[in-house]
């Protein structure tokens, strides 16, 4: 379980959130919600130990994210806004470097979840927007992560794809993994919990 205990988050002087807690169960996908700059962003970095709160912690298993650091990134996911992809490499390179013990059959069949069979051997910088984040996305049909963290995982993404991106979603809670993502647009997914941020001033 993933447990976010009375977070603040300061940022150029304004309290973007304070003494937030939530908790993430196996099985449970939330939603962080809020207009453009209300903090989904930051909150989500935190959450995945890329950023420091100015007060508050998140747990892992119950234990802070300092000591249980090793098991956390053994059990996360983060996708964040920016693809995350090595753009001189190909989508099958991506792939390898990102699941190198990995059958590859398995990258296959990634590529062909995402839609991205035929352009394996294309360099990531000559594809389009879309298909550089469905190489991004493609580590979801890859990975036995217990936790995602999703920073507006259908950005760039047409109709089909985000109905695809949806169903892996669900099936990954439906499988007992924890999602936590921020996006603008609705989900087609029953029992998504959501969280608004709302702005404070100090
Ligand atoms: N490292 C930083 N230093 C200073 N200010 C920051 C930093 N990171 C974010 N901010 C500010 O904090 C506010 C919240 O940013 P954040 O990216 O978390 O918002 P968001 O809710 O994800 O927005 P969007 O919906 O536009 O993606 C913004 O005003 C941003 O300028």
């Amino acid at each position: 379980m993933l447990d976010a205990i009375n977070l603040t988050c300061v940022r150029d002087d304004r309290v973007l959130f304070s003494e937030l807690s939530f908790n993430v169960r196996p099985g449970e996908m939330v939603q962080i919600a809020g207009k453009n700059g209300a903090g989904k962003t930051s909150l989500l970095r935190i959450l995945a130990g890329l950023a420091q709160a100015e007060e508050g912690e998140v747990k892992w298993q119950g234990e802070g994210l300092s000591r249980a650091r090793y098991q956390y990134h053994q059990n996360l996911l983060w996708l964040g806004h920016q693809p995350g992809i090595k753009t001189v490499l190909t989508a099958f390179e991506n792939l390898s470097f990102y699941h190198a013990h990995g059958a590859e059959s398995l990258r296959w069949q990634a590529l062909t979840e995402v839609g991205l069979l035929g352009f394996e051997d294309v360099p990531v910088n000559q594809l389009s927007a879309g298909q550089q984040r469905r190489v991004a996305l493609a580590r979801l049909w890859l990975s036995t992560h217990k936790l995602w963290i999703l920073d507006e995982p259908f950005t760039a993404i047409d109709v089909a794809g985000v109905e695809k991106l949806t169903r892996q979603l669900r099936h990954h809670t439906e499988n007992g993994g924890m999602v936590v993502l921020t996006t603008h647009q609705p989900l087609a997914v029953d029992n998504v919990r959501q969280i608004h941020l709302q702005e404070k001033r100090t």
